[in-house]
């Protein structure tokens, strides 16, 4: 597969500020991405520079082969972009509103029309399609501000926290949305969100911190370097299990009902149960998640 954004020696600085320091990473044509980052980590800033919008210090971009800085209107015609503030207008349908931006791209009233009707169907919109913009659910007008970075059918499509803000089924309905839309129209998608569950189902995952990038990999790859599987167990008799734990050089902690043994594999609570399965009164098995990989590259808790 090859890499549809390449990014090297990339760097911004805001005057004494070194937004951006110097940063490599590259994204995979056609997978879901996910930018992760505590809040002034640089992300926003990084973005802007691939979306044209901010010119870079310095450094090397190419977005499906076009060079930053030398090809950047065919960079914005590949790209589709939707940030956090909405550009439709309340008072105008969702229809109008799309029409509205695809005149811009000089096409005939029936391609248009077609455009604008594959882009709503694409994330499920066509039911309010008619309807204000405006009188929209929070959800549905993150479809339809989806829709509108569609109309012109980019190759890449940039999504700034899509999900922040809405109500829990919006959120399942718009995370749906995203997931279809990588899955089935083979769309790349650059996304960044501050749900670790989100980004935990992105097929890679870069994360920066204080204009670096800290770690890159799949969720997988960063759970087993970053996280660890937990066996919580509670014993029946605190003393007699901590003896045991010692005789054997059993690591644990004492978290005081129960006792806690990372693993690096969940499956390694097999024998671990078998062996003290007498003085055991209840067990746990716990995953390593999304979270405890964010917490411990960039030294802060998750911010939702
Ligand atoms: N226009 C600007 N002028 C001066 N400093 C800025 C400007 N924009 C961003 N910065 C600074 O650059 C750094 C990176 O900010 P950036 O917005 O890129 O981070 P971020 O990771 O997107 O954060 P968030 O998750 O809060 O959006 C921060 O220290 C921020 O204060």
């Amino acid at each position: 597969m090859n890499n549809i954004i390449e990014v090297s020696s990339l760097k911004k600085s805001y005057g004494d500020v070194q937004a951006v320091k110097g940063i490599d990473f590259s994204v995979q044509q056609g997978t879901l991405f996910a930018f992760l980052g505590e809040n002034g980590a640089g992300k926003s800033t990084t973005i802007d520079m691939l979306c044209t919008l901010l010119k870079p210090d310095g450094g090397n971009v190419t977005i499906d082969g076009f060079t930053l800085g030398a090809d950047d209107e065919k960079i914005r015609n590949t790209i589709g972009i939707v940030f956090q503030d909405s550009l439709l207008d309340p008072l105008l349908t969702v229809h109008e509103n799309l029409i509205v931006r695809e005149s811009f791209y000089g096409k005939s009233r029936a391609e248009l029309k077609q455009a604008v009707e594959r882009a709503a169907a694409i994330v499920d919109a066509t039911e309010f399609l008619h309807r204000a913009y405006g009188m929209l659910s929070g959800g549905q007008r993150r479809r339809a501000d989806i829709a509108r970075a569609l109309v012109h059918t980019p190759k890449i499509l940039f999504l700034d926290e899509p999900t922040t803000g809405l109500d829990p089924y919006s959120r399942r309905k718009v995370w749906e949305t995203i997931k279809n839309l990588q899955t089935e129209t083979g769309l790349t998608v650059f996304l960044t969100t501050h749900y670790m569950e989100e980004a935990s189902q992105a097929d890679y995952i870069t994360i920066m911190g204080k204009g670096e990038i800290l770690a890159k990999g799949t969720s997988i790859d960063l759970k087993q370097k970053y996280s660890s599987d937990l066996l919580k167990i509670k014993p029946k008799e605190k003393e007699l299990l901590r003896a045991q734990f010692k005789q054997n050089q059993i690591m644990f902690q004492d978290k005081g009902e129960t006792f806690h043994i990372p693993l690096t594999s969940t499956v390694e609570a097999i024998p671990l149960l078998k062996l003290y399965e007498d003085y055991i009164a209840n067990v746990e098995v716990v995953n390593g998640t999304m979270d405890d990989v964010f917490i411990h590259v960039t030294g802060t808790e998750v911010q939702v």
